[in-house]
């Protein structure tokens, strides 16, 4: 098939077979497993896949992706949804597939919605075993970053709050047609069975992170100004002389649970 590439579906296909061999490995599939892949674009990772797998679940936005998929495997091996993967209701596809059980979720995203996507799959985490991503390589430095370094920030600690992350290969622009601008990698996401560190209020949680981060440069006695004093942020073991990128997922919902169990109002009062 001869399909011109959309950029505004961020259509990068995979050509690289050793990275379609990591990625499928990755991914360790097992013939009982239910997989939902997310993007398959000219199925460089769907067929090896289904190589795998008695069926396979895939969401595509192009229609002329779907017609191509359509004729290319057979409809009871390969469920096409014709969806934009941002409003797909992954959860309430998980529950049918696989009733109190989890799916697998993989994908070579586009990059124009990787960050959304990975917001919008955070409301799915109850139904999903792990996922396996492809973005941004500078994207997957800074989710995986740890405290104290300069790729450590909010998407780490939002994310790292959920998911067990580990960085798993590196992949250069010349593995895809057409070559993307920046470098690539995968990433494999595995929801926390239990929140190692349960906010009581998670959307004080992320006011919090989001308030302390206000300034990278600053420290915390700064940042959060009006929020906490350097006297309560000393009670409670932390330094106020840090930088936001100095504390961990641990430290800062411990400072969000004081807050909200002590001083639900000051975050919203200080906004207002
Ligand atoms: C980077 S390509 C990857 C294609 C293929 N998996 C590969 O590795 O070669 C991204 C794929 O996601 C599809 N896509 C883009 N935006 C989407 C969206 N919002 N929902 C579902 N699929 C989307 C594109 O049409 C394309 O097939």
């Amino acid at each position: 098939m001869s399909h011109i590439p959309r950029k505004r579906f961020g259509q990068n296909f995979l050509q690289d077979q050793g990275v379609i061999a990591d990625i499928i490995n990755a991914t360790d599939p097992q013939s009982g497993d239910v997989i939902i892949e997310i993007g398959p674009g000219l199925a460089a990772l769907t067929e090896p896949l289904l190589a795998r797998v008695p069926q396979l679940h895939v969401v595509e936005i192009d229609r002329d992706i779907v017609s191509h998929l359509q004729q290319r495997f057979p409809a009871d091996r390969l469920v096409i949804h014709n969806a934009d993967a941002l409003e797909f209701d992954f959860g309430t596809l998980a529950r049918q597939l696989k009733p109190g059980g989890k799916v697998k979720l993989v994908g070579n995203l586009p990059y124009n919605i990787s960050t959304p996507l990975l917001f919008h799959l955070a409301s799915f985490g109850d139904v999903i075993h792990d996922m396996h991503f492809m973005l941004q390589k500078e994207v997957v430095d800074r989710m995986v970053a740890p405290p104290s370094t300069s790729d450590y920030g909010r998407l780490s600690i939002m994310l790292q709050y959920r998911y067990l992350m580990d960085h798993i290969i590196d992949v250069p622009p010349e593995s895809f047609y057409p070559p993307p601008k920046v470098d690539s990698a995968v990433v494999r996401m595995v929801p926390w069975e239990t929140l190692p560190h349960p906010a009581h209020d998670y959307g004080l949680f992320e006011e919090l992170v989001i308030a302390a981060f206000a300034q990278r440069r600053k420290t915390l006695r700064n940042n959060l100004k009006g929020i906490a004093t350097a006297e309560e942020l000393e009670a409670l073991g932390l330094n106020p002389g840090d930088r936001p990128e100095n504390l961990g997922v641990a430290e800062y919902v411990s400072l969000a649970n004081w807050l909200a169990d002590q001083h639900p109002n000051r975050l919203t009062a200080r906004g207002s």
